[in-house]
């Protein structure tokens, strides 16, 4: 530390330097440009600016005294020290240049006073006065200059309190400024006592270079050398040892000197922080863009990532049921692979199976077809056969069935009845008149005698219309003797009717694995009071029905006209037809029995068979009828009904016996019902008439009438039945 006194108090050396002697001047005169501006003396280069200033001015600021001025170090380049710091670590960590080492050359060529010049106006122009002070609207100019002062204070001045004291008497400036720790400490002055104390430590090269024996009259200053940390003992140069004084003072501006070049790299890069703080400006404001960009970025993603995280847990989710789901696969697959295993093995054999089978079934069909021909050829020969057989059995046969008394007739008195044999029977009266009488049919069914047996004996006839014969079955007999029994029978025991639906859909499908094809077509009529009547016309309009000749050259050939013809293909079809004719057949109350029908019931049947192979055609019928009673005139109160009734039968037997007795003129037309049945009874038919009788005395004389008129009829031979002669399948009904 030096203490420097004032020039104005310098004593004259009272000795004058021995001789010629003369200051060594020349070294003064060799002082920068900055320092000596025109051979007079500038103010510090912080105050460069001031050099438009008047000479007075710079005399009197370097003079010691100034340095005490409060307002020596002038305020308006008082950085702001926490905004610069912030600038200062950006600086910083944008990696200003070091800066630059200067040889001598260089040095010379800096303190040319051109260029110091320049370097000088370049910085006064960045510290105009009136752009500095605090509070400017230009906050980043005074920042920059802020900036400015501080890079320099801070770049040549070590962090710690530096504190220089410039003698006067060398360079007339003095570097005063004083940096502790803030804005505050900058901008208070240094105080005269202070300067005398001051202390210089390390830093950069100026700080560095700043001698302890700069100080002239300083008794105790000492200088630090921050850098090497050095410490120089203090000089005390008395006042009138000129050339001591004058050593020192061209150290003093050796150090000067340093100082300077090293500011001038300073200023250099001073200079060239404006660029780079508008550089670092603009990076900042990209930066702070990119930043933004990055916040929304930020933004976005985590949106983004949060459905993701959503959607992450549901596939999570998925994904273990999926792998659940696939682990059963897993094992159907294996499951069903084994069994597609087995599979394959089972279908080899089958294989080999099937193509010994087909070989097998190669053989059996060409077997089949010659059996089938064979089966062809014995079915024609069976057919001829029962033909026979029904032929020799006569082409009208009668059966005589006895029916037996109800519950509720068990007090009525019966015949005495004798069954002699199948086909014999005998009757007595039991009113004590002994009479008796024998009579022989083609079979006599006792009382007990069940539906099936009676149908057993049916059964032959209905093949005889398969083959291709009109076949007729009739039953005759006294009003309540059991022929609607035996023709419909009840549903706990059934009728011939029923089971002859039956018996022809059965054989209907035995003959299609014949090759036979079979049409059943069925009507169902009524004659009534010697009227005709649809049984299938529910319509309730009364057509106009008449039998007619069906073919000229045949005159037994007799049709229907008006009559609805249903084809039928099933059982239950047919059944539910027969249900409708049955509700439409007129009923009528009677004296004998409450469900006497008062009219004939004809149920025709019509069979037409075709064998595509063979080319073969069958056409046969069934008529099947339920007459009404043949009622007593004495017991009935419908004498009309009874008269038309008993008139139909009684031509039925006139027809019959006209038969029998081979008349040549047979009266089938005398009435509707031997009209209708003149097919069935003089032509081509077999016919099969049953006659009921009731088992009680009180009809004995109605049941002896009933079995002579029978037993004429089976003695009646009817013409040998001839096979129908189809030569299409429409021209067969
Ligand atoms: N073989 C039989 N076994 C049991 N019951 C019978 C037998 N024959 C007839 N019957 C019963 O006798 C009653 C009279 O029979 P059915 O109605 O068949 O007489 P019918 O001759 O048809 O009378 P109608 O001429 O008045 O029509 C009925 O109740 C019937 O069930």
């Amino acid at each position: 530390m030096s203490k420097i006194p004032k020039p104005s108090f310098l004593k004259k050396p009272t000795e004058s330097l021995p001789g010629n002697a003369r200051l060594p001047l020349t070294d003064l005169m060799n002082v920068p440009m900055e320092l000596d501006y025109h051979g007079k003396r500038v103010a510090s280069p912080e105050l460069v600016n001031a050099a438009l200033l008047n000479r007075t001015k710079l005399r009197r600021s370097r003079s010691a005294t100034d340095l005490s001025r409060p307002n020596f170090h002038r305020a308006k380049f008082v950085p702001n020290l926490e905004t610069i710091a912030a600038a200062k670590k950006d600086l910083l960590a944008t990696a200003v240049p070091a800066v630059p080492k200067f040889n001598n050359h260089q040095v010379r060529e800096l303190q040319r006073p051109g260029t110091l010049r320049k370097s000088l106006s370049t910085s006064d122009l960045r510290m105009k006065p009136g752009t500095s002070g605090v509070g400017n609207s230009n906050s980043s100019t005074q920042f920059k200059r802020q900036l400015s002062t501080v890079t320099t204070a801070t770049t040549v001045i070590p962090t710690k309190a530096t504190k220089i004291a410039g003698g006067t008497s060398a360079t007339g400036k003095v570097f005063g400024t004083t940096v502790k720790s803030g804005a505050a400490a900058m901008r208070k002055p240094l105080a005269p006592s202070a300067i005398g104390k001051s202390k210089v430590q390390g830093g950069l090269a100026a700080a560095r270079n700043v001698s302890a024996n700069s100080s002239v009259n300083s008794n105790k200053s000492s200088v630090s050398s921050g850098g090497a940390g050095k410490k120089v003992a203090v000089k005390r140069i008395p006042p009138y040892d000129y050339k001591a004084r004058f050593n020192d003072l061209l150290e003093k501006h050796q150090v000067l000197k340093d100082k300077l070049e090293s500011l001038r790299q300073i200023n250099s890069d001073l200079e060239s922080l404006p660029q780079k703080y508008d550089d670092c400006l603009n990076e900042l404001n990209k930066l702070k863009r990119e930043h933004q960009q990055l916040q929304e970025d930020h933004r976005t993603a985590s949106m983004e990532n949060d459905d993701l995280k959503l959607k992450n847990v549901s596939l999570s989710s998925n994904l273990k049921e999926t792998e659940a789901e696939l682990q059963s696969l897993k094992r159907q697959y294996t499951e069903a692979d084994s069994e597609r295993r087995q599979l394959r093995e089972l279908l080899k054999t089958l294989q080999e199976t099937t193509a010994q089978q087909e070989q097998r079934i190669a053989f059996l069909q060409e077997d089949n077809e010659k059996k089938g021909e064979m089966l062809f050829k014995a079915n024609l020969e069976r057919k001829d056969l029962h033909n026979a057989v029904m032929d020799l059995r006569g082409n009208i046969r009668v059966f005589c069935r006895v029916r037996p008394p109800l519950p509720s007739e068990e007090d009525r008195l019966e015949c005495a009845w004798k069954y002699l044999d199948e086909s014999s029977l005998e009757i007595g009266a039991t009113d004590g008149s002994n009479k008796r009488m024998e009579f022989s049919f083609d079979h006599v069914f006792h009382s007990r005698t069940p539906q099936e047996d009676i149908f057993d004996n049916v059964a032959p006839l209905i093949q005889s219309a398969l083959d291709g014969y009109n076949v007729c079955i009739f039953a005759y007999g006294q009003t309540g003797s059991g022929k609607t029994y035996t023709m419909d029978g009840v549903s706990t025991s059934l009728g011939v009717i029923p089971r002859t639906v039956d018996l022809i859909f059965d054989s209907v499908e035995q003959y299609k694995r014949l090759g036979w094809e079979y049409e059943l077509r069925v009507t169902f009529l009524e004659i009534y009071n010697e009227i005709l009547y649809d049984l299938l016309d529910s319509s309730g309009t009364t057509k106009e029905l008449e039998i007619r000749m069906a073919n000229a050259k045949n005159k037994t050939e007799v049709y229907v006209s008006n009559i609805i013809e249903e084809t039928v293909h099933t059982k239950s079809q047919l059944r539910q037809l027969m249900q409708i004719a049955s509700s439409n057949r007129a009923t009528a109350a009677t004296a004998g029995n409450e469900r006497s029908s008062r009219s004939h019931a004809v149920t025709k049947i019509k069979l037409l068979g075709t064998h595509q192979e063979k080319g073969e055609l069958s056409a046969g019928s069934v008529n099947l009828v339920d007459l009404a009673g043949s009622e007593s005139p004495k017991t009935s109160t419908r004498m009309d009904e009874t008269k038309n009734i008993n008139r139909s039968l009684s031509e039925l037997s006139n027809v019959i016996l006209a038969l029998v007795q081979k008349n040549e003129h047979i009266p089938y037309r005398n009435s509707k019902l031997t009209h209708l049945l003149m097919p069935s009874l003089g032509g081509n038919s077999k016919t099969l008439m049953f006659v009921n009788v009731a088992p009680f005395q009180d009809c004995f004389n109605e049941t002896v009438k009933s079995l002579r008129f029978a037993s004429q009829v089976n003695s009646c031979k009817l013409q040998k039945a001839r096979k129908n002669k189809v030569l299409n399948s429409s021209s067969a009904f």
